[in-house]
């Protein structure tokens, strides 16, 4: 029998995190990975997505400096093959991290036998500590015709160019594939339950976004659902609960997702969960004191973010060996929308300082007009400081802008090491740049 200090069910960046981290301070260690290596993120998430990106942003970038006439269509092809390579070379790099950190990697799906013991492909693990990150999936669909739908990582997996295709879903990722695909030339139609889109983000700012992706076919059907779908020979007939009807290529669910615990035999390791995924403490331990849980699959009020994984495997990672041991704290939170164009926060939303207008004041900034901006037609490019009225300190921004996720990342370093304005002034940027912008922009 296997016996190893620790054992890792999951190989995405909240199980890498953990892995090399636990290996680093001399741990025996090994990781069981059932499906890709990478997880998430690599696979169906933030990687294809952003080379995807890189493509459609050369061809927005494009058309707007030399216009619509002059421009050819996205080469979905070629831009595919370069995602697919992309891909494949990231999940080896992640493989081979684990090899060059002496980290025994196995291919199968893991469950509990008992709270020391695991079983893998019918071969028995055992280990003093266990870190489950098996992250979560897609929610699944119940009204007839649900068969047709597909998940939100098949659209980044896609080898044909969309051509007219409905996303079930008002968040993060439905926005991030309407501006992928209306940049492709493709017409999008979204379709949220309520009248909320991007809940999180401030209403002002996701207002600006969706008349944007207005004007490249995408339409945002509110308060409506999908109540069945049929298949005819060529195409999907949609029929929404209000009675509305089109007809669509292909159907992509962006409706939220659910942690991964049903199959791993949890019982058997005396490991709790509840609706919002495998119940921990602020040391990311279960109820089983041996076993721990990171990432999407763990039941912690933060956001279900990569950072956060990552954040959270590395923490647990020190922790196995720690003496003495200090409670999760995290950085400020960082997230961004990646459509076109982005919607970036960091810290105090702007939409929380409105709710809470006694504690704090909103500075807006209108960048459209600064060269940054301008230059590249980023027409709504706007940015929002949050203001403790108190402190007069900047607690938080929100921007729109083909570069929010940029400038965002300027304001969350600035906020977070504390840095004045005038220790600002006591550096030096290239000029005329993003960064040399913050003199404008971090202001008394
Ligand atoms: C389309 C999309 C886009 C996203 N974009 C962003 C973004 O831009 N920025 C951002 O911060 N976040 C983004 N996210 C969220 C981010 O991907 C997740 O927060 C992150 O992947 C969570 O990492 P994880 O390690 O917890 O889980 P995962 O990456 O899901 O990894 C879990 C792994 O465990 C494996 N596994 C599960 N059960 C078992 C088992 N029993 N035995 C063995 N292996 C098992 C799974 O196969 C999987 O590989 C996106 C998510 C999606 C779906
Ligand atoms: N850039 C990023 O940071 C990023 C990008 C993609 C994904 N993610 C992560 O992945 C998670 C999942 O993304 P997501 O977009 O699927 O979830 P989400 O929670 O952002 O959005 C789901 C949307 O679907 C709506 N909805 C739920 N049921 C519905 C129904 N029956 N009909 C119509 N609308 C319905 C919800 O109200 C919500 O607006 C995110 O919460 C986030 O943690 C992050």
């Amino acid at each position: 029998m296997k016996v190893f200090d620790t054992i890792v069910i999951g190989s995405g960046v909240g199980g890498a995190g953990a892995a090399i981290r636990a290996a680093s301070h001399g741990q025996t260690v090994a990781v069981i990975e059932q499906r890709d290596w990478g997880g998430t993120t690599v696979n169906r998430g933030s990687t294809p997505k952003k080379v995807l990106l890189g493509g459609i942003e050369a061809h927005r970038d494009f058309r707007v400096q030399n216009g619509s006439a002059a421009v050819p269509p996205v080469n979905w092809e070629r831009l595919a093959a370069h995602r697919d390579t992309v891909v494949s070379q990231t999940q080896e790099n992640f493989k081979r991290r684990f090899v060059a950190n002496d980290i025994t990697t196995f291919e199968g799906h893991a469950e509990f036998i008992n709270s020391q013991q695991i079983r893998v492909n019918g071969e028995r693990l055992t280990a003093k500590t266990f870190v489950i990150a098996t992250g979560a999936r897609p929610r699944e669909l119940t009204f007839p015709g649900g068969q047709w739908v597909e998940h939100s990582g098949s659209f980044f997996k896609r080898h044909v160019a969309p051509k007219n295709i409905t996303i079930l879903g008002a968040g993060v990722i439905a926005f991030a594939i309407a501006g992928i695909a209306s940049e492709a030339g493709d017409t999008v139609t979204l379709v949220q339950h309520n009248h909320v889109a991007l809940r999180g983000f401030d209403p002002q700012l996701v207002q600006k976004l969706i008349a944007n992706l207005a004007k490249q076919n995408v339409r945002v059907v509110f308060d409506d659902e999908l109540a069945r779908l049929d298949r005819t020979s060529t195409a999907l007939q949609v029929r929404t609960a209000s009675g509305a009807q089109w007809t669509t290529e292909a159907v992509y669910a962006a409706l939220g997702r659910l942690p991964n615990v049903d199959d791993l035999n949890l019982q058997a390791a005396g490991v709790t969960t509840d609706a919002h995924g495998i119940r921990v403490d602020d040391y990311l331990q279960t109820s089983n004191p041996n076993v721990f849980a990171v990432g999407d699959c763990a039941a912690v009020a933060t956001p279900k973010l990569a950072n956060y994984a990552i954040f959270q495997g590395k923490y647990v990672g020190d922790l196995l060996t720690a003496t003495p041991r200090f409670p999760i704290v995290y950085p400020l939170q960082a997230s961004a929308v990646f459509s076109l164009p982005r919607l970036a926060q960091v810290g105090v939303s702007a939409a929380v300082a409105r709710q809470k207008s006694s504690r704090y004041t909103l500075r807006e900034v209108a960048l459209n007009k600064w060269l940054t901006y301008q230059r590249e037609y980023d027409d709504q490019a706007q940015l929002i400081l949050v203001v403790d009225r108190q402190s007069g300190q900047v607690v938080g921004a929100e921007a729109i802008s083909y570069q929010a996720d940029v400038l965002i990342n300027y304001v969350a370093l600035l906020i977070q090491q504390h840095v004045t304005p005038a220790q600002l002034h006591e550096t030096f940027f290239a000029y005329p740049s993003a960064a040399a912008d913050l003199y404008g922009i971090w202001t008394d």
